[in-house]
């Protein structure tokens, strides 16, 4: 995306405010119209209240100037009130269109990804972008009202001097053009340290158990160190330019002012001017030269918004996951079959190559193979978490991808090794915000082996982040509750028993002859005894795959037999 495009998206994302915007800028114009007048006020004071001695007319005058003020802050304050509404409302629709997004995106996106900096990244993106409704972007328009009115001030009172004060702008723009391209640099390394430290950080926190069994906390203190240092090193070099640039900025004014005092009093002593116009006349050059490096700020203010808004619409155009398909009502429950189908994560690396697998209807298959083989990657193919690149997956003959996706995954119950378990009640971890009778619970909780755990906590028990309170089979057991709960057609277990204890394997394993008797179910498991029970076996190998019943492949495949002779010592 080239800078015009971003700058167009940031443009077409405040059309939808325009007239609160038009609104805004109406307040502004009003509000620096008015600071237009005070100096011409305080020139009358000066010259016709104090020096000319009319009491009547200082007091009049004196009140005008003090009613404006009061006019100025009430419509601050509605502009205020209206900039800080787009603002939030932008904040809000960004963050909301991003996270619909982020939910719908495909599944590789998320493969090695740190969440913090994710987060981290979309969390600036977003706030770089509503920064282009603060106050200091609707302030650089207020600038350019009030340097066009502090010229036509100043050329009304005197064009000689103001020629001076033009002359003087160009000097103060290079200066403080050298001082904010020297800003731009130092911030854009700021965005990068601060985002690798992001990525390091995240990485560290989900490492804390290594770090403490390792005993590495050295290491990363020094990484800490090494990382956090460099965006302080930045920061403190933004913030010294900050000083310096608030300081020449003060210094030429000063300068300025001090060259206008000499020839105001000048032309006072040759009665060319009044006093009360050298002191307007000083106050219009204010409003000429101090917003020059308000407006320098508009390539800094930009130089963090296009990066952001550049990094947001790229991820807004990661591919989602296409709801594709005709709605079924009914989705239909039946044989699965892969078709020759082949995989691969990465170019030229195939996983899976020319596989075909039937899984018939209300069948029991067991998934083995060495580890690396491909089992959880045909899980993620029939759960349409990736796509065949080659072949087709196919549910009744029909190819899965005709079905809409939402209804197709409704089908379809996974229990896997690694369960997630969100920061909740083991309630809502098993309902998963459907609404389901207490009996149903009960049963699920009875058939997953979860009964004496509830018996001991409540089903409202909170499990913390990702089940952090839960022990590994615990979390296992709820996963299994939830599966056995939805009671979906097809249900999958991927090494799901890993962590429970043999009492509660063999009630999972009964299951297969009751509560799942007429569901399909694939388990990927090393495990004799459901390797016994099961219709089909599907042992993977590098070289493609061998299918048969336990007999069969006990007597006819050496790898099959080598592992079982291996199991059984
Ligand atoms: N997201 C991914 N990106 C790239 N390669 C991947 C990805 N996920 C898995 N792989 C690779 O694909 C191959 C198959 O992985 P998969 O997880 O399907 O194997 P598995 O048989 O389930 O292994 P295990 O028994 O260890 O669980 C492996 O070589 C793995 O390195």
């Amino acid at each position: 995306m080239s800078n015009k495009d971003a700058v167009k998206k940031l443009v077409s994302l405040l059309k939808e405010y325009k007239r609160i915007i038009y609104f805004i800028f109406g307040c502004l114009i009003i509000s620096t119209g008015l600071n237009l007048c005070i100096p011409l006020l305080s020139r009358s004071i000066m010259d016709y209240g104090f020096i000319g001695g009319d009491k009547e007319l200082l007091i009049k005058l004196v009140m005008i100037s003090a009613i404006l003020p009061i006019v100025n802050a009430a419509i601050d304050l509605l502009k205020e009130k209206k900039r800080i509404d787009i603002s939030a409302k932008l904040e809000y629709s960004l963050s909301e269109k991003a996270f619909q997004h982020l939910i719908k995106i495909k599944a590789n996106y998320f493969t090695g990804k740190n969440y913090t900096e994710i987060f981290n990244n979309l969390n600036t993106d977003i706030a770089y972008m509503v920064s282009i409704t603060d106050g200091a972007a609707f302030f650089i328009v207020t600038q350019v009202f009030s340097i066009t009115g502090g010229i036509i001030g100043l050329f009304i009172i005197n064009y000689k001097m103001t020629l001076l004060v033009l002359i003087y702008i160009p000097c103060k723009y290079l200066l403080m053009k050298y001082l904010a391209r020297r800003r731009k640099l130092y911030a854009d390394q700021y965005i990068e340290d601060a985002q690798k430290y992001a990525k390091w950080f995240g990485d560290t926190v989900g490492g804390v158990h290594e770090i403490k069994l390792f005993n590495i906390a050295d290491g990363k203190k020094q990484e800490f160190e090494d990382k956090q240092k460099k965006v302080i090193i930045q920061k403190k070099k933004i913030n010294l330019l900050g000083v310096w640039n608030a300081s020449m900025d003060t210094l030429m004014i000063q300068l300025l002012i001090m060259v206008l005092y000499i020839l105001g009093a000048n032309l006072v002593f040759d009665f060319k001017l009044s006093v009360g116009s050298v002191f307007a006349f000083i106050t219009y050059s204010t409003y000429v030269t101090a917003p020059i490096s308000g407006i320098l700020n508009i390539g800094y203010m930009l130089s963090g918004i296009i990066p952001s808004t550049k990094r947001y619409y790229e991820f807004m155009d990661l591919q989602e996951e296409e709801e594709r398909g005709n709605p079924l009502t009914h989705p239909v429950f039946g044989t699965i079959k892969l078709r020759d189908v082949s995989f691969s994560y990465v170019l030229d690396k195939p996983i899976l190559k020319n596989m075909y697998i039937r899984f018939e209807k209300g069948s029991k298959t067991a998934l083995i193979g060495k580890n690396g083989t491909g089992k959880s990657t045909i899980i993620g193919l029939i759960t349409r978490m990736y796509e065949p690149d080659q072949g087709k997956i196919l549910l009744n003959e029909e190819d899965v991808l005709s079905f809409a996706l939402s209804e197709y995954r409704e089908m379809i119950s996974v229990v896997s090794q690694q369960v997630y378990l969100f920061d909740n009640t083991i309630r809502n971890n098993i309902c998963l915000y459907k609404k389901k009778s207490e009996e149903e619970i009960m049963q699920a909780v009875i058939d997953s082996g979860l009964k004496d755990f509830i018996d001991e906590v409540s089903l409202d028990y909170s499990v913390g982040q990702n089940g952090s309170l839960l022990s590994g089979g615990q979390k296992q057991k709820i996963a299994m509750a939830r599966a056995l709960l939805h009671d979906k057609s097809i249900i999958i277990f991927d090494e799901a028993t890993s962590n429970t204890d043999v009492y509660s394997e063999m009630q999972i394993n009964n299951l297969l002859h009751s509560r799942l008797k007429e569901k399909t179910v694939i388990v990927v498991t090393h495990k004799q005894e459901v390797l016994k029970e099961v219709d089909q076996i599907i042992l993977l190998g590098t070289e493609g795959l061998v299918s048969g019943t336990y007999e069969e492949l006990y007597n006819g495949n050496q790898d099959f037999s080598e592992m079982v002779d291996l199991l059984n010592r």
